[in-house]
């Protein structure tokens, strides 16, 4: 068996075509959306991400506000730099690229984010948003990866869902949009100190891989049939490299590629955040 290749590519540009037809709308209301990014240092993968981002704007018809800070950027400036779009009417929401350099403080910096600017739904309050069910910005890979599943008519309610990775990104705000009434399923979440992990990939209908080990779940961990995400990413040889092994193919279901998979869907999901909250402050005009 070879497993369904699921095309986050392709049902990214689907979620973009969709996109610009409201934002087109928008347009026509006098409302331009804007995204602003602020990417601290010169990391690979970060500057691939952020250059991504402003790509997709310029598709679909969102203004971008880039603002690329040095790596030796202090807390004050970065402070500085967040308090800029806060105040910035050009802005609907901004993102702080992450991870940040190590000298910065990553949760002071998004608890600074105005959480009605906060486009990828990490801030402290968006997070509580999530925990308590109450409607708000959701983080971009996990609503991501609910979307492409929905979208390929995978079964998610009483699914059981096994999530290796417990990260702040991906791992745990994915446990709770799948939990929630809507998706129904029941989630094991896996990390470092899982004892027995084989015992519970083994056995779950959907595996989500959010590592960042190369190849790290092997056809041996999942069950046949089963659905696999592909969520971490690693660089080799500055090629990224996701922690889903080539063997899986012949076990699973379906796959999502990676790159090709996940990456594409965080990307639009960000996007969708940023129309739907402009088009949430033209009603509100
Ligand atoms: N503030 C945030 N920081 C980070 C997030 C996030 O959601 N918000 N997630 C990740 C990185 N990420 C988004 O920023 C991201 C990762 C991957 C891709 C992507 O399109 N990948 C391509 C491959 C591109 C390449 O590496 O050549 C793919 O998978 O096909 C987009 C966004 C950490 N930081």
């Amino acid at each position: 068996m070879t497993a369904e290749r699921i095309d986050g590519k392709a049902v990214a540009a689907q979620i973009k075509s969709e996109l610009k037809v409201r934002v087109d709308a928008l347009r026509e209301r006098g409302v331009v959306p804007g995204l602003g990014t602020v990417l601290v240092g010169a990391d690979p993968g970060s500057q691939i991400y952020v250059g991504g981002k402003h790509k997709d704007c310029a598709e679909v018809g969102i203004a971008s506000i880039r603002v690329d800070l040095p790596e030796d950027t202090t807390q004050d400036e970065l402070d500085a730099a967040i308090a800029e779009l806060n105040a910035n009417p050009a802005c609907t929401g901004y993102i702080v690229q992450l991870p940040l350099p190590r000298h910065l403080d990553e949760h002071r910096a998004l608890a600074m984010i105005d959480p009605d600017k906060d486009a990828d739904g990490l801030a402290p309050a968006s997070l509580g948003k999530l925990v308590l069910n109450e409607p708000g910005p959701l983080p971009c890979t996990p609503r991501g990866i609910v979307e492409l599943l929905r979208r390929h008519e995978v079964d998610l309610d009483g699914a059981e869902v096994c999530i290796v990775g417990r990260g702040t990104t991906v791992g745990r705000p994915l446990s709770l949009l799948l939990t929630r009434r809507s998706e129904n399923s029941t989630v094991i979440q896996c990390h470092t100190g899982t004892k027995d992990l084989f015992s519970h990939t083994a056995t779950a209908d959907i595996v989500v891989a959010a590592v960042g080990r190369p190849g790290f779940l092997t056809a041996d961990m999942v069950k046949p049939g089963a659905v696999v995400v592909d969520v971490g990413v690693s660089r080799v040889d500055g090629k990224p490299v996701g922690d889903v092994a080539a063997d899986v193919w012949e076990v699973a279901s379906m796959v999502t590629p990676n790159p090709g998979g996940v990456g594409p869907m965080t990307r639009a999901m960000l996007l969708s955040n940023v129309v739907d909250r402009a088009e949430e402050l033209a009603g509100q005009a």
